[in-house]
């Protein structure tokens, strides 16, 4: 008699078929404090033949499609649209990011609101991407840049989590210089993640940004050789112990940490 159970039915994907926890391509998870340095690690992974997933323009990107922004301007009034545009007054006026920002970064749970609104589309876009890198193959990683990885539960995406480690003087002089950002910029949004420690605890490695990007672009290097191109060479399995339930590495309340910088760190 045949059997009415199939483990995977034929139209549905069987389990990864690789090393890591997508299959063949690895995901890296990048955190860090803001001005750390993580799109500079991400930009020399890319080197290396990684695809870079940054959670910051991703988001930016939703905000001026149409559903995300009607519900968008729908929560929060009109007036965080930008002025109607000189050049093709026909468009929609786009929602204006400082405005958005001074407001929701002022008032958790307005900064709530707008995340209930982007992060699962956010997380869709990230998981497409990730099953696409699997299936073409031309990648040799994702990397997955976002500040706030375990608060929003996107860990569980990832197969390895980086710390992008700076101090906080060295970290506001480089977002002054590049952005134009102030401390108080700076210390508005750091209220709305989870403190360095707690962070740097969270991760799997920490790496150190506090020389000139020669040496960053070495530890960079150094990390990729041991815990990336070493698995593709042997073709064994690292064996990522990162659970994969969204949200499992969640700190227990991230809106309320204090942040300074603090604590131990480890090199990669
Ligand atoms: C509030 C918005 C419009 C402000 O845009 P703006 O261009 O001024 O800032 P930008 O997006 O470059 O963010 C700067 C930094 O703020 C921090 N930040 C952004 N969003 C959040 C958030 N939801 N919680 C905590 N910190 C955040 C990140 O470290 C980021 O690098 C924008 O940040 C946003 O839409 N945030 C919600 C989506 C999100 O969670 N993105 C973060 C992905 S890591
Ligand atoms: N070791 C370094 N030496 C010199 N400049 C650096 C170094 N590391 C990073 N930078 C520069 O500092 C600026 C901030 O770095 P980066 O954008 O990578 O930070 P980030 O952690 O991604 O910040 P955010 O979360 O705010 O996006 C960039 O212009 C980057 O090139």
């Amino acid at each position: 008699m045949k059997s009415r159970t199939r483990a995977y039915p034929r139209n549905r994907p069987g389990p990864p078929q690789g090393p890591w926890k997508h299959g063949q391509v690895p995901v890296i998870g990048i955190i860090g404090e803001m001005g750390g340095g993580k799109s500079q690690v991400a930009a020399f992974m890319a080197e290396r033949g990684a695809l870079v997933l940054d959670a910051d323009a991703v988001g930016h990107s939703l905000l001026t499609q149409r559903p995300v922004r009607e519900q968008v301007v729908d929560r929060f009034g009109t007036s965080i649209l930008a002025p109607a545009s000189e050049t093709d007054p026909e468009s929609p006026p786009s929602i204006d990011r400082g405005i958005l920002g001074a407001l929701v970064f002022a008032q958790p749970a307005l900064l709530g609101d707008l995340e209930t609104i982007l992060h699962p589309r956010m997380q869709v876009t990230f998981e497409k991407a990730i099953a696409r890198a699997q299936r073409q193959g031309k990648v040799s990683a994702v990397v997955l840049d976002a500040a706030i990885l375990f608060e929003a539960g996107w860990d569980s995406l990832c197969d390895i989590v980086l710390y992008v480690d700076a101090p906080r003087p060295q970290r506001l002089a480089r977002l002054v210089e590049t952005r134009g950002w102030t401390e108080e910029k700076l210390a508005l949004r750091e209220r709305a993640q989870s403190a360095p420690e707690e962070k740097r605890r969270q991760a799997d490695l920490v790496l150190v940004n506090d020389g000139g990007l020669d040496r960053l672009k070495e530890e960079v290097n150094r990390f990729w050789d041991k815990k990336i191109a070493s698995v593709h060479k042997r073709g064994g399995s690292p064996r990522s112990d990162r659970p994969s339930s969204p949200g499992s590495g969640r700190p227990s309340n991230p809106r309320s940490s204090s942040s300074s910088d603090s604590g131990p760190s480890a090199g990669a």
